[in-house]
């Protein structure tokens, strides 16, 4: 269980502080909702850990993970706009994830397997640059899948979709998230995409989250 027991922060001047107390179980996906300001991109830095707490406690079952840099912690981010590297072919971006010691073949296996389970198979050597926005979703999403962290944060993961597209990417997240036993946080404020997959919510507003 992914634990947030009154992680409080302030920015610079900020009367009030952000008090956030939640929780986010395997395998299911969390819903953070709350009007624009609220503080959503907030709390996801906090989880991430770009953004440090003046107190209370992130633990990942018996782990802190306050203590712990950004690239340290158990931690995949999906992001609107997917973060690949358009000149490079698919594969290459999926291989990213990967530890930099492992065999050429164990890499090619790896990035084989990821493309399947996100429906992309043989799309391997194309240029990212030249595939659909939801096809970029499911590269990002493949290449999480290789990097095997416990928890994925997904920050408006769908609203760049066409709403078909937006069906099929939002099913994909909650069969891996179940399948990978992830601990899925997914901000959004699109009621339909919090209706479609979560399995909690909460609500962000004045401040602190709100189980609903
Ligand atoms: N670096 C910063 N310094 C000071 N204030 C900030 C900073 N970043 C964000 N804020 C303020 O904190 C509040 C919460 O911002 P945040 O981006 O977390 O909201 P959000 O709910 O993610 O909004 P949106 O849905 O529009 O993305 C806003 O009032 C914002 O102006």
């Amino acid at each position: 269980m992914l634990r947030a027991e009154d992680l409080c922060f302030a920015y610079p001047g900020q009367a009030e502080p952000y008090r956030f107390t939640f929780a986010a179980r395997p395998g299911e996906i969390t819903a953070i909702s709350g009007a624009s300001g609220s503080g959503k991109s907030t709390l996801l830095d906090l989880l991430a850990g770009f953004l440090s707490p003046r107190s209370g406690k992130l633990t990942l079952d018996a782990t802190d993970l306050l203590p712990l840099a950004p690239e340290e912690r158990p931690i995949s981010l999906l992001l609107q706009s997917e973060s690949l590297f358009e000149h490079l072919s698919a594969g290459r971006n999926i291989a990213l994830g990967l530890p930099d010691n492992m065999a050429r073949h164990d890499i090619a296996a790896n990035v084989a397997n990821a493309l399947a389970e996100v429906g992309l198979e043989g799309f391997g050597e194309q240029r990212a640059a030249t595939l659909s926005g939801g096809q970029k979703q499911r590269v990002a999403l493949a290449r999480t899948l290789l990097r095997d962290r416990a928890v994925l944060l997904l920050d408006e993961p769908f609203s760049a979709l066409d709403d078909d597209t937006r069906q099929l990417i939002r099913t994909l997240v909650r069969t891996l998230t179940t399948r990978h036993n992830w601990h899925t946080i997914l901000v959004s404020h699109h009621a339909d995409d919090i209706d479609a997959i979560a399995h909690w919510r909460y609500r962000l507003a004045n401040f602190h989250l709100t189980a609903e």
